[in-house]
C-alpha cells in the first residue's frame, strides 16, 4: 500500500465542489464534541508527535521486514514520500468524528490507491504495523482503550477506502496510459505537455492527476490539467522542473513524444459552480495559471457570460510563459480579464494586487500556485470581504509535497 501526499480532511483536493473553504491546515471537529475515541487517538498524537520521525522510521521498518511482499508498492528511494501513507492514516484518524468530510477524502483516497496495486488483503498488514509503532512510542499513554480506539478508527477508514475502490473497479480502470504527442518547452525549466490517454478519460476543469514517468517507477506526482476536456481527448500539463524533482525534470527534460506515462485517476474540487451566475476571482501564480486557463475554457464552454477576473503572477516577463494564451483568450472573450502582476515590476505581491480593484463581493475566488502564494492569497482575500466558503484551492499539504 502507498499513499497520496498527507491528506488535509478539512480541506482535501478531493472533497464535494460545493464546500469550497480550503483552511491552510486542518481544523478537528470541535474538542468539546469529540468522540471518547477521538480523545483517545488525539492524545496518542500528541505524544508522538516529538518523535514523528521515528514513529515513521519504524512503522515502515515493521512493514518491510513484516511484510516484505509489500515493498514492491512503494518507490525504491523512499526519502522523499516515505512518511505519506503514515501521515494519510494519521490525519485521518484524528479527524475521525468529522466523518461528513473525512469519508469523500478517504473515498478518494481508496480509489487513489488502485493504481499503487494495492489489495484489501494489504490493509490488516498496514493497520498491524501502525499500531504497533503507536503503541512502541505513545507507551506513556497507551492501554487496552487506546489501542481498541485505534483498531476502530482504522478498521473505520480502511474499510471505506477498500469499498471505494471496490466501487471504482466497475466503472474506471486503475490507471491510464498516456502517449505523450507534444513537448513544448516555453523555458528552460517550463514545458507544456500533451498527451493522449489510452481510454476515455473523464475529469472536471481545475482537477489534477498523479502522474507516473517511465524513468521513476511508483514515483507519482500531482499535476493539474491545464485545459477544460477536449472533443480529441488529449490532456496538458505545465510542469516546472523543480531542483530534486524526479519526475518534474523527467517531464520537462526528458519526455518526448511518443514516451509513454501513467496516470492516476483525476481529483480534486477547485471546479466551476455552474449553477451560480457569480463572477470568478481567479489568482494564478507561476505554473498554477494551468487550471485557471481550464477554468476559463470551462466558463467559455458553458456559454453563461459570467466575468472572470484572472490575476497572473510570476516572477519576471520571461517566467509569464503562457501569457500569449491568456491574451488571446481575453480577446475572444468579452467577459474576461487577464492581468499580469510581475514581481520584479510591482510594488506588490501577486495576492496583494487584489486590493487596487473589485469590489469583490459578488465572486467566488479561485487559488493556484505556490503554497505561500495560496496562504497569502486566503488572508488577502478574505480581507477583501470574501468569505472563506467561497474560496478554492487544492490542498496546501499536499502542494508542499507535491510538485517535483
Ligand atoms: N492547483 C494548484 O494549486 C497548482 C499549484 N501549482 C504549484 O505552483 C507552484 C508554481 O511554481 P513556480 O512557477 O515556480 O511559482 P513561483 O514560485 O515562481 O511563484 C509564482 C508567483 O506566485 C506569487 N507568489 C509566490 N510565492 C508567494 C508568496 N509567498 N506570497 C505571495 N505570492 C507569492 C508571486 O507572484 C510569484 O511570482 C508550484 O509550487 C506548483 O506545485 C502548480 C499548478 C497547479
Amino acid at each position: 500500500m502507498h499513499a497520496e501526499p498527507p491528506p488535509a480532511p478539512t480541506a482535501p483536493r478531493s472533497h464535494p465542489p460545493s464546500s469550497v473553504s480550503q483552511a491552510p491546515s486542518p481544523a478537528p471537529a470541535p474538542r468539546e464534541d469529540a468522540s471518547p475515541d477521538a480523545v483517545l487517538i488525539r492524545r496518542t498524537m500528541a505524544t508522538v508527535a516529538p518523535v514523528a520521525d521515528k514513529v515513521t522510521s519504524y512503522f515502515y521498518a515493521l512493514l518491510f521486514v513484516h511484510h516484505p511482499e509489500l515493498r514492491p508498492l512503494f518507490p525504491a528511494a523512499m526519502d522523499a514520500q516515505r512518511d505519506r501513507l503514515l501521515k494519510a492514516l494519521l490525519t485521518a484518524a484524528e479527524h475521525i468524528d468529522n466523518t461528513g468530510v473525512l469519508v469523500p477524502y478517504l473515498q478518494n483516497l481508496g480509489r487513489g490507491h488502485r493504481k499503487y496495486g494495492t489489495e484489501p488483503a494489504h490493509y490488516p498488514a498496514v493497520g498491524e504495523c501502525l499500531i504497533g509503532s503507536l503503541s512502541r512510542y505513545a507507551e506513556s499513554v497507551w492501554s487496552d482503550e487506546t489501542e481498541a480506539a485505534w483498531v476502530r478508527a482504522y478498521t473505520t477508514i480502511s474499510q471505506v477506502m477498500i469499498d471505494a475502490a471496490a466501487a471504482d473497479e466497475l466503472r474506471a480502470p486503475a490507471w491510464w496510459h498516456a502517449e505523450v504527442v507534444a513537448h513544448d518547452l516555453r523555458t528552460p525549466d517550463v514545458a507544456v505537455v500533451t498527451v493522449r490517454p489510452d481510454q476515455p478519460y473523464p475529469f472536471l476543469a481545475g482537477q489534477y492527476a498523479s502522474v507516473e514517468t517511465p524513468w521513476w517507477p511508483r514515483i507519482w506526482r500531482h499535476y493539474s490539467f491545464a485545459s477544460a476536456p477536449r472533443s480529441d481527448g488529449l490532456l496538458s500539463f505545465h510542469v516546472k522542473a523543480v531542483p530534486a524533482g524526479w519526475v518534474s525534470n523527467a517531464l520537462v527534460h526528458r519526455a518526448r513524444p511518443g514516451d509513454v506515462i501513467r496516470l492516476g485517476p483525476p481529483a480534486g474540487s477547485m471546479t466551476v459552480d455552474h449553477s451560480t451566475d457569480s463572477g470568478l476571482l481567479c489568482l494564478g501564480g507561476g505554473t498554477g495559471i494551468a487550471p485557471i486557463k481550464a477554468l476559463v475554457e470551462d466558463v467559455a464552454e458553458h456559454g453563461k457570460r459570467r466575468p472572470v477576473e484572472v490575476f497572473y503572477g510570476a516572477r519576471t516577463d520571461h517566467d509569464l510563459y503562457d501569457i500569449d494564451t491568456m491574451l488571446r483568450l481575453q480577446q475572444t472573450h468579452p467577459w474576461l480579464s487577464v492581468r499580469a502582476i510581475v514581481d520584479q515590476q510591482a510594488n506588490v505581491q501577486l495576492p496583494d494586487a487584489i486590493r487596487e480593484y473589485g469590489p469583490w463581493n459578488e465572486f467566488d475566488a479561485y487559488l493556484s500556485g505556490p503554497p505561500g502564494m495560496i496562504r497569502s492569497g486566503v488572508d488577502a482575500l478574505r480581507g477583501v470581504g470574501i468569505p472563506f466558503e467561497r474560496i478554492r484551492h487544492d490542498s496546501v499539504e499536499e502542494l508542499v509535497a507535491t510538485g517535483s
